[in-house]
């Protein structure tokens, strides 16, 4: 059991493939945290999604014991690993409210990038004691000297003092848990006032209920005791209390100053809230600790089960993912096209596709998603007002006064030979400039406002392809402006498709209505008759395409006799088939429906 003096609660923070995940690996390692024998790369990274795509998505917290060299004394340090990605910003604010401290990790062959300084700043925002590094020293194209200088001028710190570390080979990892001891101050809660801690972030386990990630602020839980969580009242027994190791490790109390979790067998989420505060039911403290502003989704889109059967699992399964992700949002919808289905709400496109993948492969269910689209607050002419999260339920324009689009702040961090190629594309997007500031000699941060929508589209492939990759990319949701917004619909043999309307601004919509029919024209197969794809705006076509009736034989190439790689292709077909979608009298592929991202250069 270590005093509080001996506690050091920190976050490692990076941008997106950094090297958090290995740097994690190391410390557990290099403290003997985890048994050599279980040991296995990015072993934070519990999820399967997380493992496959070699990504962060849920924090973890896990208690490690650091002997220090320089004092000879065990420390007990609790390390948060947290997400990268921008869509996740909001589960690494929560997890440095729990710290004292934050490891800032700068691959040492990229140098400061866009997350780089929101991280930063939401650590500097929260107090935290910052210990730059600069990982990945081992590689042979890492530039210490220049990230050095990029980390010194962002930090206000002199260069030679940022320590040089690999996670992969471990360099260097020791000397920064001896800063972590020295520069990160311990809590400072008091433990003989009455018992409060943060609820930071939970978890659904089907057996256990929920589990509650906590921090103590002050006093101590014991196991057994009654607790109440002072914003929703709710009341219940600590079952277990315990901390991570990172696998959950019973104890008997959890005092000042340390992160564990705490289980009550409450089965209801939203009954031990995130950003709640836990107390004693007894002699329980009065004032509640500041809490987490609630995170709304920015993008939403429509998920219909292929089968129409599947509807109910959808619910089902829907309603276990909530538990497990608060951000996640959803509500009951009809489609003409689609039938019954779900309006879903995301923090971004790979919230989405990651619950989307989840929902697939967790619950196996097949679906079919629509576009994304951002959501609109809409002024009427008879004084009213709306919120749009569906292009088709967008009202007649000429009910409509005005449009509000959501706006964003963007940061982008480029070598500062793509500055021109990227002004281009922010101006093709519709985006503000907002200033433009050099980090060293080479490497240049530019701001600009734009529409959320753009960047839901394409504008982070854009980016991408333009400048090889090379820029990265971080956004803030800033609030609604006026647009000249109208809503495009497209008309497949005549019908409208409700679940491909869109919203585009009017000076782009006769050119993503030509783009948008050409690429349906790809995806949608030939049928056995011709299939009109037109795009309207109103009444008013603006574009149109055809698919030109021919049945597709697959088998056509395989001449001769081989039945089995014949019969091989048929199946394939059919598989093909399940992701097909019956509207009206046309088959509508998933891809189809996401077509919009591929609109490139539509102008
Ligand atoms: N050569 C070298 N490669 C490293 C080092 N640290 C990490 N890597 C590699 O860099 C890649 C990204 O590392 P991760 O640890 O997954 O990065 P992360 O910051 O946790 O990424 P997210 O969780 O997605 O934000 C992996 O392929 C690692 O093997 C290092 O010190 N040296």
């Amino acid at each position: 059991m270590a005093d509080q003096s001996q506690i050091r609660n920190f976050s490692i923070i990076a941008h997106i493939d950094h090297g958090k995940s290995t740097l994690a690996d190391r410390i557990l390692e290099l403290t003997q945290t985890v048994d050599p024998r279980l040991m296995r790369a990015q072993l934070l990274d519990s999820m399967e999604l997380e493992r496959e795509r070699g990504i962060t998505i849920k924090s973890q917290a896990v208690r490690v014991y650091f002997t220090s060299r320089r004092d000879g004394e065990t420390y007990q340090f609790h390390l948060i690993d947290t997400p990268g990605h921008v869509d996740f910003t909001y589960e690494v604010s929560r997890s440095l409210a729990a710290c004292e401290g934050a490891l800032l990790v700068v691959d040492a062959s990229q140098g400061v990038e866009a997350q780089t300084l929101a991280n930063t700043y939401l650590a500097v925002d929260a107090g935290l004691e910052l210990i730059p590094c600069l990982n990945k020293i081992d590689l042979p194209g890492a530039e210490p000297e220049r990230v050095a200088a990029e980390v010194a001028e962002l930090l206000g710190e002199p260069a030679d003092a940022i320590k040089r570390i690999s996670g992969k080979t471990g360099e260097g990892v020791l000397e920064v848990l001896e800063e972590l001891v020295e520069k990160v101050p311990p809590p400072e809660g008091d433990p003989d006032a009455a018992p409060r801690a943060v609820i930071f972030d939970s978890e659904f386990d089907q057996y256990r209920g929920v589990v509650a990630y906590i921090r103590v602020v002050d006093g101590t839980f014991r196991k057994g005791e009654a607790i109440r969580a002072m914003a929703t009242g709710t009341e219940a027994d600590i079952d277990d209390i315990g901390y991570f190791t990172p696998a959950m490790t019973s104890a008997d109390h959890l005092t000042v100053g340390e992160v564990g979790y705490v289980i009550t067998g409450i089965k209801d989420v939203t009954k031990l809230r995130v950003g709640d505060t836990i107390t004693t039911k007894r002699a329980g403290a009065e004032e509640a600790l500041p809490g987490y502003r609630d995170v709304q989704p920015v993008v939403f889109c429509g998920m219909f089960p292929i089968e129409a059967d599947d509807y109910g699992d959808l619910r089902d399964a829907l309603e276990k993912l909530t538990l497990n992700d608060a951000a996640l949002h959803w509500e009951p919808e009809t489609s003409d096209a689609l039938g019954f289905g779900f309006r879903c709400g995301f923090l971004g496109l790979l919230h989405m596709d990651i619950v989307r993948e989840r929902l697939e492969r967790e619950y196996d269910l097949n679906l079919m998603c629509t576009m994304p689209s951002v959501g609109f607050e809409v002024s009427l002419t008879n004084g009213e007002e709306l919120h749009v999260y569906n292009p088709s339920d967008m009202p007649e324009p000429a009910r409509i006064k005005e449009i509000r689009e959501p706006y964003v702040k963007a940061t982008i961090i480029t070598p500062k030979e793509y500055v021109g190629t990227i002004m281009e594309l922010c101006q093709d997007k519709r985006g503000e400039h907002d200033g433009m500031t050099y980090l060293s000699a080479d490497r240049v941060q530019m701001m600009y406002d734009l529409p959320l929508s753009e960047i839901v589209m394409d504008f982070f492939d854009q980016l991408k392809s333009r400048t090889r990759g090379y820029a990265s990319l971080d956004y803030e949701v800033t609030g609604m402006k006026a647009s000249n917004l109208v809503r495009l619909d497209v008309l497949l043999a005549g019908d409208v498709v409700d679940a491909l309307s869109m919203l585009v601004h009017k000076d782009k919509a006769y050119g993503v209505g030509r783009t948008l029919t050409e690429k349906l024209r790809e995806k949608i197969p030939r049928q056995q008759y011709d299939v009109p794809i037109q795009a309207a705006i109103g009444s008013h076509i603006v574009a149109r395409e055809t698919v030109k009736a021919f049945r597709k034989d697959v088998t056509a190439k395989c001449y001769g006799g081989d039945i089995s790689r014949k019969r091989k292709l048929l199946e394939k077909q059919k598989e093909g088939k399940r992701r097909m979608k019956q509207v009206g009298r046309v088959e509508v592929p998933q891809e189809a429906f996401l077509a919009v991202l591929e609109l490139g250069d539509a102008k």
